[in-house]
C-alpha cells in the first residue's frame, strides 16, 4: 500500500477573517500536503459526500489519511505569541510588587544571568518550550539572554521541537548590573552575528522553508549605548530581511529615563527610528504610553505592536489603548511577555486583552461608534478581534501573514485541534477541563444551528479553556504537541 500523500481533516473550522469577523463552519474538509501546506478547503461537506468530494479533488483512498474530528472538537489556526522571554519562565508569578525598572534589577537580571551556564540552559529550556507548545503557540517570538551559547541551546531545542519561532540574542551594554552586561558593543555585535548565522544554518522545515528566524533584539533603548545602537543600525541596514524586536513605552519611569538619555530626540519611538530600527519587520512590545506623533511614526514605518496586557497589569505599567491603535490602522498582535506576564498561555493573554479593553472603555464612558467610523475606540474588544489578534494579527506583526495566521489554501497548516468535550461529561478524559464540559448540555444555544454552537465553543475556550482542551498542535503539518501527542 502506498503512503498517503495528503492528510485530510474533517470537522468544524473556526478561522479569523477580518478584525471583526471570523468563519465558523461545521463539516469542513481541509487537505494538507506532504510539505505541510494546505491544498484546499471545502466547507459544509455531509458525511455521505466525503468520498465523492475527495474523488472530485482527484484523490483515491490510498492517497489520503483522514483525521475525523469528534463532536466537541474544532480546528483553528495556532496562536502567534509576538513577545515573550524564554529565560524568564522560571520566574513566572514572581516579583509583582515591583514596577518595571526595579523588577528588572531585583528579579529578572539575576535569573537571566544564570544562563551564562550552558548546563542551566540545557536543563530548563526543554520544559519551557514544551509549555509554550502545550499552550497552543505554534509561532513564538522569544527573547533569549545575552549569552551566545545558551541562545544556541534555545534555538536547538525549539528547532527539534518543531515549533515555528523568532529567536533573539539580547543586546545590552549599559545600565545593567556588572554581572549581567556585555563587555563592549563589538562583542555584542559579533555574538549577534554568530547567532544569526547559527540560526540560519539550522535545517529547514518540511516545506524546505526555515521554521526558525533570528531576530535583532536590543533589550530597550535604556540598556543600549549609542555606539551599540549605531552598530545595530548598520547590521539592520545590511540585512533588511532580519526581524527586529524591542520594548517601547512600557512604563512612565522608563519613558522619562529614555528621554533623559536622548534629550535631542523628539520621543521614544524617534530613538529607534534614528537608528533605523523602526521598519515593517519590527515588533514593539508594550507601547502603553505612545504619544500621538509616535503612533503616526509607527504607522508610517509599518512596524507592529505586541500588546502584553497581563504583564502591563502585573507590573502596573498601565493599560495600552489598543482600540485606538486598531482604529489608526496599526498592526497589533498579542504577547504573553513571560515573566512580566504570569502565564505562557495566549488564552490567558486574550482574556487580559479583553479586560484591558474593558478598563479603557469604563474609564472613558463607552460611546457608540463615533460618526468618524472608529470601531474600536473605548470599546470592549469583541471575540472576533481577540481571535484575530492572537492569530492573524500576530502573523502580520511578524510579517509571516502570507504563510500563517489563518487556515487558507497555500498557507502552512499551523493549527490546533481544540476539544471542549461538548457531548457529555462521561466522555471527558482525565486531561479534560471541567470548566468546559457543560457547553451544549446547559447552553441555551445548543439547539440552534452549528454557527452559534461553534461560537459558544470558541468563547468558552477563550475564557475558560487551557492546555487540557488543546488536543493537537500542528506546525507545517506536523503534530508537535497537544494532549493527543502524549497518548
Ligand atoms: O516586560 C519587560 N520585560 C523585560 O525583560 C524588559 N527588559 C526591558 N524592558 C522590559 N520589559
Ligand atoms: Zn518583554
Amino acid at each position: 500500500m502506498s503512503t498517503p500523500v495528503v492528510t485530510v481533516y474533517y470537522g468544524s473550522l473556526i478561522n479569523p477573517t477580518t478584525l471583526t469577523t471570523y468563519e465558523a463552519t461545521a463539516n469542513c474538509l481541509i487537505a494538507v500536503n506532504a510539505q505541510g501546506n494546505i491544498d484546499w478547503i471545502v466547507h459544509d461537506v455531509k458525511d455521505s459526500s466525503v468520498q465523492e468530494t475527495l474523488l472530485q479533488k482527484g484523490l483515491l483512498d490510498t492517497d489520503v489519511a483522514i483525521v475525523e474530528l469528534r463532536e466537541g472538537q474544532f480546528i483553528m489556526p495556532g496562536f502567534v505569541d509576538t513577545h515573550t522571554h524564554a529565560p524568564q519562565v522560571p520566574n513566572l508569578g514572581t516579583g509583582y510588587q515591583s514596577e518595571l525598572l526595579d523588577w528588572l534589577e531585583k528579579f529578572t537580571f539575576p535569573l537571566e544571568s544564570k544562563f551564562q551556564d550552558v548546563g542551566f540552559a540545557k536543563e530548563v529550556y526543554p520544559s519551557i518550550v514544551k509549555k509554550f507548545i502545550a499552550s497552543g503557540t505554534t509561532t513564538c517570538c522569544y527573547y533569549g539572554t545575552l549569552h551566545l551559547e545558551s541562545n544556541k541551546v534555545l534555538a536547538d531545542i525549539v528547532h527539534s521541537s518543531g515549533q515555528r519561532a523568532l529567536i533573539g540574542k539580547c543586546n545590552m551594554d549599559r545600565h545593567c548590573p556588572p554581572y549581567y552586561i556585555e563587555s563592549s558593543p563589538n562583542s555584542s555585535i559579533s555574538n549577534t552575528q554568530a547567532f544569526i548565522s547559527y540560526v540560519r544554518s539550522l535545517p529547514p522545515g518540511p516545506s524546505n522553508e526555515p521554521l526558525i528566524y533570528p531576530v535583532l533584539t536590543p533589550r530597550f533603548a535604556i540598556s543600549c549605548s549609542n555606539e551599540l545602537l549605531s552598530s545595530l543600525k548598520s547590521l539592520a541596514h545590511s540585512d533588511t530581511q532580519l526581524h527586529i524586536q524591542t520594548h517601547i513605552a512600557e512604563n512612565l519611569k522608563e519613558v522619562q529615563f529614555t528621554k533623559e538619555l536622548y534629550p535631542d530626540v523628539e520621543h521614544y519611538a524617534g530613538v529607534y527610528d534614528s537608528y533605523g530600527l523602526l521598519r515593517t519587520n519590527t515588533i514593539l512590545a508594550h507601547a502603553v504610553w505612545l504619544e500621538e506623533k509616535e503612533i503616526d511614526l509607527v504607522k508610517q514605518r509599518k512596524a507592529g505592536i505586541s500588546h502584553c496586557p497581563t504583564s502591563n497589569f502585573n507590573l502596573r505599567s498601565g493599560v495600552a489603548p489598543i482600540g485606538k491603535y486598531l482604529d489608526r490602522g496599526l498592526k497589533v498582535g498579542l504577547g504573553t511577555d513571560a515573566s512580566g506576564g504570569f502565564s505562557p498561555s495566549m488564552l490567558v493573554t486574550m482574556r487580559n486583552a479583553s479586560i484591558a479593553s474593558t478598563v479603557v472603555a469604563l474609564q472613558n464612558n463607552p460611546i457608540n461608534t463615533p460618526a468618524d467610523g472608529r470601531k474600536f475606540i473605548n470599546r470592549q474588544l469583541p471575540l472576533a478581534t481577540l481571535l484575530y489578534l492572537a492569530t492573524k494579527g500576530g502573523a502580520e506583526v511578524c510579517v509571516l501573514d502570507k504563510q500563517i495566521g489563518s487556515l487558507e489554501p497555500g498557507k502552512s497548516f499551523d493549527a490546533l485541534i481544540v476539544d471542549v468535550h461538548t457531548s457529555d461529561s462521561s466522555t471527558a478524559t482525565k486531561n479534560s477541563n471541567p470548566a468546559l464540559w457543560s457547553i451544549p448540555d446547559t447552553s441555551p444555544i445548543s439547539s440552534l444551528s452549528p454557527q452559534p454552537v461553534l461560537e459558544g465553543m470558541l468563547e468558552k475556550f477563550i475564557f475558560c479553556g487551557d492546555d487540557r482542551n488543546i488536543s493537537a498542535v500542528y506546525v507545517q503539518g506536523k503534530l508537535i504537541g497537544g494532549t493527543s501527542y502524549y497518548t
